[in-house]
């Protein structure tokens, strides 16, 4: 029976939702492993606002079960105003439970972004994503530069510190060769990584 990377991503405009795929395409490129790509719903400042248990579009949302669940996390946000977006910092600050018991400590986890300009706040949104993951105790990983050419181009999307893309001011950019090939290899670094450490 395979294992499961859960990919828990918000997107708005679409564009961090295509990273999110090529991140559980990467998943799916390690033996025995498999990627559940999630979603969390957008917030209101009308705190009767609802919104349908099943998303229209897209992936569904997040349930605590794919937490416990799965054997690594991998989380995807666009950058607003230099960090995460705020429906998924929402679900994030939900999880109290699981980080009484424990559910994520020792899994591998990663982050990815889409930003509007490539000097945006990728590094920052990034880097501030790791940090609930860490109080969780995950494992936390990037990319490499050996193994992933991230030497090879500096024009668009890709950091050290995780998976990116760059949209454009009017959001319409597609991903790039570059930034699919690092969305690919960072969800495939993690899924070897949950392989590995489920080994005996
Ligand atoms: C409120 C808000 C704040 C934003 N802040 C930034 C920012 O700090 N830096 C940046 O480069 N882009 C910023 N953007 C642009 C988005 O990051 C960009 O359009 C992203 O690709 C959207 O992702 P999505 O297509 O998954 O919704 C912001 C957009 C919004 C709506």
């Amino acid at each position: 029976m395979s294992q499961d990377i859960l990919i828990i991503y918000y997107s708005r405009n679409g564009t961090t939702a295509a990273l999110a795929n090529e991140v559980a395409r990467g998943v799916a490129r390690i033996d025995g492993m498999a990627a559940r790509v999630r979603t969390v719903p957008p917030v209101s400042p009308t705190t009767e606002a609802t919104d349908p248990d099943v998303p229209e579009s897209g992936a569904p949302y997040v349930d605590p079960d794919d937490l416990e669940e799965c054997a690594g996390l991998i989380i995807g946000s666009p950058t607003r105003f230099g960090n995460m977006a705020a429906p998924l910092k929402y679900f994030i600050d939900t999880l109290s439970g699981q980080w009484l018991s424990g559910t994520l400590a020792g899994k591998p986890g990663a982050v990815f972004t889409s930003t509007g300009s490539l000097h945006g706040g990728q590094e920052t949104t990034l880097l501030s994503m790791m940090l609930p993951l860490i109080h969780h105790g995950m494992i936390i990983t990037g990319l490499t530069y050996t193994a992933d050419d991230l030497l090879a181009e500096t024009d668009s999307g890709g950091t050290p510190y995780g998976a990116s893309h760059v949209s454009g001011t009017l959001g319409d950019r597609p991903l790039t060769e570059i930034e699919k090939k690092l969305a690919r290899n960072l969800g495939a670094r993690v899924a070897d990584i949950a392989r590995r450490l489920a080994q005996p």
